[in-house]
């Protein structure tokens, strides 16, 4: 029996239901689910019970002890995971994905001659786990000296990447849920072999103090991939937080979109800006794969309006008909600046030295960048006619 079978058995063993469904290696995908029987709209597919999952609540006391209260359940779940060399898991852990899978997907582990070469939205997202990593490996370290940071980082991505939300039911002691969003998470075994779509076929997986489940809201053929859903994300969310993005098979990533603040904050006064602060519409323009949304119009309109008549606009007291035309004129200023830097976001990834080890990047980089010159292209076709 492999590893999966092994570890099937294991999850069965500790309570896990399991409804027609088992692991399998998809091309390009690492593993996943897939159906070995028709299944139909409503069925439970998988239902994990409380007792089987890995919460905050399930840490050892010897570590909790150790490590600062204020430390994020991130970073305590990931060092749990590190000192576990108890056989109770062992099944489990022998299915995770290995330190090279993450070296080839996560950008956090990426040459910064790569990492520099993110989307902005991708970029940003870096950032904020480098700061949160950086913390959480301070902390640890000083508890725990002879932890290796190599190490640590892996479990850290294990629980970056396979997590599910959830609020564990509170022990007696305990009167209120973490405040932090990102502290309500768990480990789910088995659940964390599906992979994301952004398709509305999506399985849906729901928790109760009882523990978790997933259901199919669609009839599903034998031998399909079953997917559910990680949350409306865009592609470079996927990629910065998962180190995957989705492509065009299957309708594509439907909440895809781009941040343009880069190329249109530029375009504001010190005196515009301060009015767009004041009327709650400055940044977070972005584009999507239907058009660039309504804070764009609204803040572009500054530009082109005089002040009274842009404030009736901004409080939705105007239709804005008659000036869209100056304002597209600005907008495709813009989206032709964007369109030039993917452009040469790819021609720099072409450029750069062939090396093996880089490949696979490269490549994702490219296909990223490639979709963000479609997202622009789609979006400068629908202006000019
Ligand atoms: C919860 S795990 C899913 C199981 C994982 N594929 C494995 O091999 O163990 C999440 C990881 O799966 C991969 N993944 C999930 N959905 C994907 C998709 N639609 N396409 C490619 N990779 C995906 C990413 O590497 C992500 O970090």
């Amino acid at each position: 029996m492999d590893i999966h079978g092994k570890f099937t058995e294991w999850a069965i063993e500790k309570g896990v239901k399991i409804n027609g469904i088992r692991p399998h290696r998809f091309e390009g995908r690492g593993l996943g689910i897939i159906a070995e029987k028709d299944l139909k709209v409503g069925e439970t597919l998988l239902s994990v019970p409380l007792s089987a999952l890995r919460t905050a609540y399930t840490v050892p006391k010897s570590l909790t002890r150790v490590l600062p209260k204020t430390g994020t359940v991130h970073s305590l779940l990931a060092t749990d995971l590190l000192l576990d060399k108890s056989s109770a898991r062992a099944p489990w852990h022998a299915v995770l994905p290995s330190t090279l899978d993450f070296k080839t997907s996560m950008p956090l582990l990426w040459h910064p001659t790569l990492q520099a070469l993110l989307p902005t939205a991708a970029a940003k997202l870096l950032a904020n786990q480098q700061r949160k990593l950086k913390l959480d490996w301070a902390a640890v370290s000083s508890a725990f000296p002879d932890i290796k940071y190599d190490d640590y980082i892996y479990r850290w991505l294990i629980i970056n990447t396979r997590t599910f939300y959830f609020l564990s039911p509170l022990p007696a002691h305990q009167k209120l849920h973490p405040s932090n969003r990102d502290d309500c998470m768990a480990q789910s075994p088995f659940a964390d072999y599906f992979n994301h779509t952004s398709s509305t076929s999506a399985c849906s997986a729901s928790f109760s103090p009882a523990g978790y489940t997933i259901s199919t809201p669609v009839n599903i053929k034998k031998g399909e991939e079953i997917y559910i859903s990680y949350g409306n994300h865009s592609n470079d969310f996927l990629l910065a937080e998962y180190g995957f993005i989705l492509g065009e098979e299957g309708g594509g990533n439907q909440w895809d979109e781009v941040p343009l603040d880069p190329y249109i904050l530029p375009l504001f006064s010190a005196k515009q800006q301060e009015r767009l602060e004041e009327r709650g519409f400055l940044g977070k323009y972005v584009l999507d794969r239907n058009d660039v949304c309504y804070r764009t119009q609204v803040a572009l309109r500054i530009l082109v309006l005089p002040a009274r008549k842009w404030e009736h606009f901004a409080d939705g007291m105007e239709d804005g008909v008659k000036e869209q035309g100056a304002v597209n004129k600005v907008l495709k200023k813009v989206l032709r600046e964007f369109e030039l830097e993917a452009k040469e976001k790819i021609e720099e990834l072409e450029g750069l030295k062939d090396e093996a080890e880089m490949e696979y990047q490269r490549d994702m980089l490219r296909r990223r960048w490639s979709q963000i010159e479609g997202l622009i292209q789609t979006a400068l076709d629908r202006i000019q006619t």
